[in-house]
């Protein structure tokens, strides 16, 4: 257990690179390890949950090698060729690295064993074994469909047409890395799109990838069985990471910073846009693409904010970004309504509840049901001053450390550790960008 302390701070200044994208850096080990010949990586995420991937990987019969830091190697088997592991798979607090890798090896010939860590063994898995199942897979997990669970992949596996019964991008990525060694086409149709970074990643290495607009919604199909052959890969930082400096910029007196590099994926970035409509001052900059993904510099700096609604049909383009969205809203002129919440509830931790206790516990005024909060936000900042547990959860730690930053007192988060999983090195950054967050 790390407690970590973050007291209000000068406005921040300066320019910093966050690290590469959580969500890239998993599926670059995923399809490089099922393509032919090498797969260069460079600006791996080398958080704890993709280092989980990068091990499963290697159990699965790939070769992984680090060259240095961000560059990494990946020498696969084929589509079809992944080997029996050995050993349970641990994918500790990755939620992202168990159901992809679940599809992955729904349709090999081989039986897995996957685990996790407390947390990731509370989460739902039976969303990714429904289709599975239907593909051909066993899958036999403990009650509520939680890990730990065994996978029997099919010997013959069947493509299919699964329409999402939740916004998810791992259930939709779970399937199309099923369908690669399945014979035919395998489609996913989702009401509401998600990020789309499995089938930009397939397509970039030439896997047959058409998407097509339906009135039931977005329909992404993969032909399965190609050989693919490796690829070089440049990962841009995680735009999820971005905002938590972006969000203390904004609301620290005297803020400008520059976020270099940073992955725009129209996908990605409900934050910004809301952000943008409750007044804040965010440009994008040099605008670029690299590797199938659109990136730029993000130049952010303080000023007012205004409450707004945010419609359930964003969330699945900022899904990982409410609790941070929610201590930018404790700072806006009037309420912001969040509403279409209910996926929150089944992430790291209930993100909803740990939202409501830890602002409650700094002083905020809010409203919450099921699936909304309504945060009142005031001119003056909140008090803080709470000691607020993170519930393994990185995203609730490092959201009441920005929070920390800007309230009249500091605010403790019990367990700081888990920020590993997704951005290692957050404090460093932040605290060289003019935060003072202080370990214990
Ligand atoms: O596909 C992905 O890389 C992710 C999808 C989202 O999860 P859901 O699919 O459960 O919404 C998100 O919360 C997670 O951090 C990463
Ligand atoms: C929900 C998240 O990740 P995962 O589902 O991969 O654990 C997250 O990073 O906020």
């Amino acid at each position: 257990m790390t407690r970590l302390i973050s007291a209000p701070c000068a406005g921040l200044k300066g320019s910093a690179r966050v690290p590469g994208d959580k969500s890239i850096s998993h599926r670059s080990l995923m399809i490089g390890a099922l393509a032919l010949g090498e797969t260069r990586i460079e600006g791996l995420l080398e958080g704890e949950d993709v280092l989980r991937s990068a091990a499963a990987m290697r159990a699965l019969g790939a070769s992984v090698h680090q060259d240095g830091p961000g560059r990494w190697r990946v020498s696969g088997r084929g589509i079809g060729g992944l080997a029996e592991p050995a050993d349970i798979l641990d994918m500790g607090n990755a939620g992202t690295g168990a159901r992809l890798l679940m599809g992955l090896v729904a349709t090999h010939p081989l039986t897995a064993f996957f685990t996790g860590d407390a947390s990731l063994r509370k989460r739902p898995m039976e969303r990714v074994a429904l289709p599975l199942r239907q593909m051909g897979a066993q899958i036999h997990a403990r009650q509520g469909g939680r890990l730990p669970l065994a996978l029997i992949g099919a010997r013959e596996p069947m493509p299919i047409t699964y329409t999402l019964p939740v916004a998810s991008a791992q259930i939709k990525s779970a399937v199309l890395l099923a369908g690669l060694n399945a014979p035919g086409a395998t489609t996913v149709i989702e009401p509401e799109p998600t990020r789309d970074h499995t089938e930009l990643m397939l397509r970039y290495f030439g896997v047959d990838v058409r998407v097509v607009q339906t009135p039931q919604g977005r329909a992404a199909t993969v032909i399965g069985q190609p050989e693919i052959e490796g690829r070089d890969i440049r990962v841009p930082a995680d735009p999820s990471s971005a905002a938590f400096p972006m969000v203390a910029a904004l609301i620290r007196p005297g803020s400008d910073i520059r976020l270099e590099n940073v992955g725009i994926n129209p996908h990605r970035i409900g934050l910004i846009e809301t952000l943008v409509e409750m007044g804040a001052d965010i440009a994008f900059e040099n605008r670029r693409e690299q590797a199938g993904e659109p990136i730029a510099d993000i130049r952010v700096r303080a000023g007012r904010l205004k409450g707004v609604t945010v419609p359930t049909s964003r969330a699945p383009s900022m899904i990982d970004e409410y609790p941070i969205l929610s201590m930018a809203a404790a700072f806006a002129d009037g309420p912001t309504r969040m509403e279409g919440l209910a996926e929150l509830r089944v992430k790291e931790s209930d993100r909803l509840a740990a939202i409501v206790r830890g602002l409650k516990a700094c002083g905020v005024e809010l409203e919450a049901g099921d699936d909304f909060l309504v945060v009142q936000g005031s001119r003056t900042a909140p008090r803080g001053g709470a000691e607020i547990e993170a519930e393994l959860d990185h995203r609730i730690a490092m959201s009441f450390l920005v929070l920390g930053t800007a309230t009249r007192e500091p605010i403790a988060i019990d367990d700081g550790s888990p920020i590993d999983t997704s951005f290692p090195g957050f404090a460093v950054l932040m605290n060289a960008l003019g935060a003072k967050i202080r370990g214990e």
